[in-house]
């Protein structure tokens, strides 16, 4: 199976941040979106996990097993800059809310709670309420909810933003395990994910009228 994108364009306000974008990701490989900052990266992330409308193209899964998907949208986990978590909630009730809502896509099973805290490490303090979280611990939850339900395509935004060397090699693990199991990743990043050779996609964004070029 293949993520496909071809010849997106998207607005944010009045202003078209890029155009004409395409790319195809097979299972079991990711794509790094590269570029200086507001080149587009977060829009183009968002545009492809169905949280932005773009402006024309199209994204679509093509290939072996792309028939039991019923939208891109609901195969795709998007990890943003925020964390997505109730501060107020403990880590389980968080990441037990998460598992049901998305569910698991066709073809996997997400980890439990338990096994997927301990997947980022933090196994031992899921009852405490998400807020008294420190930052990096917080973000590593973030992660597990990557892993309570199977989706095939990871979107990940600057994931290891602010993170410890131990927590960016043991995201890094995360990833190299997911795309083992059949998944795709997507993942904008100033910083080497720690993922060896990986495919890039480098985002110049418009320098006045249309002077964006693509590699
Ligand atoms: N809600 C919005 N309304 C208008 N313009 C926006 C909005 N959000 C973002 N932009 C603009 O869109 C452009 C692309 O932003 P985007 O966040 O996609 O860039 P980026 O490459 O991810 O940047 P960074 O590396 O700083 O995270 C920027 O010029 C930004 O100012």
């Amino acid at each position: 199976m293949r993520l496909v994108a071809e010849d997106l364009s998207a607005k944010r306000g009045e202003e078209l941040i890029f155009r004409d974008v395409s790319f195809e990701i097979e299972t079991g490989r990711a794509l790094v979106v590269k570029g200086p900052n507001g080149s587009g990266k977060s829009t183009l992330l968002r545009v492809v996990a169905g949280l932005l409308p773009r402006e024309s193209g199209k994204v679509r899964f093509s290939g072996e097993g792309s028939q039991e998907i019923e939208t891109v949208a609901s195969a795709c986990h998007y990890l943003g800059h925020r964390n997505a978590m109730k501060r107020e909630l403990t880590v389980v009730e968080n990441l037990r809310f998460w598992k049901v809502f998305f569910g698991d896509s066709a073809g996997g099973n997400g980890m439990g709670i338990e096994e997927a805290a301990d997947a980022v490490g933090l196994g031992g303090i899921v009852h405490l309420p998400f807020g008294y979280l420190s930052a990096g611990q917080q973000r590593r939850m973030a992660m597990a909810k990557l892993l309570v339900a199977w989706r095939p395509v990871w979107i990940l935004d600057e994931p290891t933003a602010a993170l410890d060397t131990a927590a960016e090699m043991m995201f890094a693990g995360l990833v190299k395990e997911h795309l083992k199991r059949g998944g795709i990743a997507l993942a904008a990043t100033h910083q080497p994910l720690g993922l060896g050779e990986m495919a890039e996609l480098h985002m110049t964004g418009f320098d006045g009228a249309m002077a964006e070029t693509w590699e």
